[in-house]
């Protein structure tokens, strides 16, 4: 029998995404007859110990991934269940992306002290996140709000809002949802009216790229249209070379009878001054074509200069 070792991060949410990925793989693998035991093993990343200094300056993309895809490389463990917003564009040679489940809701949404949506936050309000994406789309939409960073995992990000002088702060719906606390949620925020991360709501199962054995089991687990909608996504993302150190977002879906992929996506400053957008539609057999292409729109729109000019002032 073939015993599978997992690799997590140690924070609340890694670790019940991961339980949760594995209910399900147990169940798969028991009703097709696959014979596999799964042992959790913990890793700390470079991610993990500083997360009180601002991550957009530390940079690095895949701070939170690194140590894991080693661990995966020396086979000190086979899986490793990520957040697909947390994966940078590209993966280390030698590991793949062996299944991405079924997407989670992907919106942002607002937890505020007095349980008012962003449209209500009184004016002049201090809002606390760290991604510069949503920093751009809430200055966007309300040009009197104020931003400040907050950093910590989601609990404790929760609990600032209490303790620190913010009136609201955003997180992604699927944390919440996947941690059991969505009664915590003062209002989504429509994907229409602000673009979540690449990936987010998507998780991804990452592997050796020879493990058949894996890659077989994962197939279980895949949800297609989430993985052709990530890819898109993720392709747009690799076009401009982006990451979770500049202002960018995508979002893609696939229609009902599965042929056509629409994505939109943004590239814009931290203060919300400059904001592009675009939306596009195309076949679902080549996500990826699609990623490019929306990326080419906003590219002819100036999105690589923005996008240097964030970076130059980090
Ligand atoms: N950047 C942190 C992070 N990475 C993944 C999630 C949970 C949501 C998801 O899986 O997309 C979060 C928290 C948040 O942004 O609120």
């Amino acid at each position: 029998m073939r015993t599978i070792k997992v690799g997590t991060r140690q924070s609340e949410l890694a670790l019940t995404q991961t339980g949760q990925v594995l209910e399900r793989l147990r169940e798969l693998s028991r009703e097709h007859q696959i014979v596999c035991e799964f042992e959790i093993v913990k890793i700390v990343t470079k991610g993990d110990r500083i997360l009180d200094t601002m991550l957009s300056k530390v940079g690095g993309k895949g701070l939170f991934v690194k140590e894991i895809e080693q661990a995966l490389m020396d086979k000190e463990i086979d899986i490793a269940i990520h957040s697909m917003k947390d994966m940078p564009f590209a993966l280390q040679d030698g590991l793949t992306i062996g299944a991405i489940p079924e997407r989670e809701d992907a919106r942002d949404v607002i937890v505020s002290k007095d349980n008012v949506s962003l449209e209500h936050l009184p004016i002049g309000a201090l809002v606390g996140t760290s991604s510069l994406r949503r920093a751009c789309q809430v200055m966007n939409l309300r040009p009197d709000l104020r931003i400040e960073s907050i950093r910590g995992n989601i609990d404790s990000r929760l609990n600032k809002l209490h303790t620190c002088s913010f009136d609201a702060i955003l997180l992604a719906a699927a944390g919440l949802k996947r941690m059991g606390w969505e009664d915590r949620i003062s209002a989504h925020v429509a994907i229409e009216q602000f673009v979540p991360a690449v990936g987010q709501g998507a998780l991804g199962i990452e592997c050796r790229s020879d493990d058949t054995f894996m890659l077989e089991l994962l197939a279980l687990i895949q949800h297609e249209p989430t993985a052709l909608a990530v890819r898109s996504e993720r392709a747009f993302l690799g076009s401009l070379n982006g990451g979770c150190e500049v202002p960018i977002g995508a979002h893609a879906t696939i229609d009902a009878d599965a042929t056509t992929l629409t994505v939109t996506a943004i590239v814009g400053t931290p203060d919300g001054r400059t904001l592009l957008r675009e939306t596009l539609s195309g076949s679902s057999t080549d996500p990826e074509a699609l990623g490019i292409a929306i990326a080419t729109k906003l590219k002819e729109q100036g999105a690589e200069q923005i996008l240097a000019s964030v970076r130059e002032r980090g």
